[in-house]
């Protein structure tokens, strides 16, 4: 009805969806679940809801192709989002607050309750006007991705479900872009999440001496520091994208002999170890990355462990990189890129997303999959305080969807379920 799709509406529930507070550690996944059900409903999409993990439960919305032989495109976005530090918030994160100039204050304003919305609007759009689409549209709104969606997306493409989904293409989430040219991803870089751990002879604190942990453990900083600086001087120097270098960032350093006094201050600690979150692109080889790890920043000759508390491959299951081909040569590209043309966007010639989203999951079992968020003008504060999202960019995300689905959907070309056509 016109009151259904007039813009007042269409924010109505992009902002009912924002108020539902899904941060993590406890994230509300049954409200937001049956808020999505009830869209579902009124779009009259057939949906199922399936918890993979107790208490997590997954969405998957279908609206159904006239050909149903064909293989289907996924629409994928997570309904988690990050923690916020609400006092450090101009507007409370979970309001969705509209300021004067439009803008739409929440956690998931841009990552990545938006996109999950703005499908299901494009598809009302689509609706609307009389569009039947040829092939079939899934949607999913899945759990944890921001927790590393082992319990979410990881168990979907997984499951039979997913088998019998046949699903030849997945689109999901990407990064808002500052200028005018929205961005697109072709890969994701691997997340390789490192303890390393140093142990030493404890002693007195006046006492200079050799093979301390502190000492072991800094001599790997020192090493580990470097080389971060050869990887930024290289993104810094313009050689180099986001996506393109390793990054390398120490995220805790922990030791010392605590009493509930405090820190001692006159003993020297016999352990000590650092946490440091790596990312590494598609075409880094992890084993030799790995032996470099063993060998310079965790010596064992050093009184060294390490362990990975996460690591994705970057290779797919046929040994490939994972990595979507963003050229004329893959046809869901070219549909991708011509209806993001013809809805009036511009688009950046397509990269590595420096996070890793859901798509790596897809990506790793050999499914195409591109990263997209329709946010330009726009500053990424996805993880930040005061995300936000301006309603005029919301509503121009849909028809650029709009474009995008019907595009997909209209696609009656018999394609492959699975990339292994497609060649690096
Ligand atoms: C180990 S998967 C972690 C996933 C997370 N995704 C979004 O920020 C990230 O840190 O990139
Ligand atoms: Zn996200
Ligand atoms: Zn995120």
């Amino acid at each position: 009805s016109q009151n259904q799709s007039s813009s007042s509406s269409i924010i109505s529930r992009f902002q009912e969806y924002l108020q539902i507070n899904t941060a993590h550690p406890n994230p509300r996944y049954y409200e937001a679940a049956d808020f999505i059900l009830s869209q579902a409903e009124s779009l009259s999409l057939e949906s199922q809801t399936i918890e993979f993990v107790e208490n997590k439960p997954l969405v998957l919305l279908k609206w159904p192709g006239k050909d149903p032989k064909l293989p289907a495109v996924l629409l994928s976005s997570h309904t988690d989002v990050v923690p916020v530090e609400s006092h450090k918030w101009t507007h409370p994160p979970f309001a969705a607050h509209i300021d004067s100039d439009g803008n739409i204050y929440a956690r998931g304003s841009q990552d990545m309750k938006s996109v999950g919305m703005q499908y299901l609007e494009a598809i009302r759009k689509l609706k609307d006007s009389g569009f039947e689409p040829t092939r079939t549209i899934y949607l999913s709104y899945v759990p944890d991705e921001e927790i590393g969606g082992r319990d979410g997306a990881e168990k979907l493409v997984e499951s039979d479900v997913f088998q019998k989904m046949n699903v030849a293409f997945v689109l999901d989430e990407g990064m808002p872009s500052a200028d005018d040219k929205y961005r697109a991803y072709y890969a994701d870089r691997s997340p390789m999440w490192l303890v390393i751990k140093a142990t030493g002879a404890p002693g007195h604190g006046a006492r200079l001496y050799d093979n301390t942990a502190m000492e072991n453990l800094l001599k790997s900083i020192e090493s580990i520091r470097r080389f971060r600086a050869s990887e930024f001087d290289m993104l810094k120097a313009g050689l180099k994208t986001t996506g393109e270098v390793i990054s390398v960032n120490l995220v805790f350093l922990k030791s010392g002999t605590q009493t509930p006094a405090g820190f001692v201050m006159n003993l020297q600690p016999s352990e000590a170890e650092a946490g440091i979150d790596i990312r590494v692109p598609p075409t880094v080889d992890q084993d030799a990355f790995e032996r470099r790890i063993a060998e310079e920043w965790a010596p064992a000759s050093r009184n060294m462990t390490y362990e990975f508390k996460e690591k994705f491959s970057t290779l797919d299951i046929f040994g490939k990189p994972a990595v979507t081909i963003a050229d004329s040569s893959n046809p869901w590209w070219v549909l991708l890129e011509e209806a993001v043309l013809n809805a009036g966007g511009k688009l950046e010639k397509p990269d590595i997303f420096r996070g890793a989203t859901d798509a790596s999951f897809f990506r790793q079992r050999g499914f195409p999959a591109v990263g997209f968020s329709p946010i330009a003008n726009t500053p990424g504060l996805a993880h930040d305080h005061n995300e936000f999202l301006n309603q005029q960019e919301y509503l121009k995300g849909i028809e650029i969807y709009a474009a995008i689905i019907k595009a997909f959907a209209s696609y009656a070309e018999q394609t492959e379920s699975k990339a292994s056509k497609y060649e690096l």
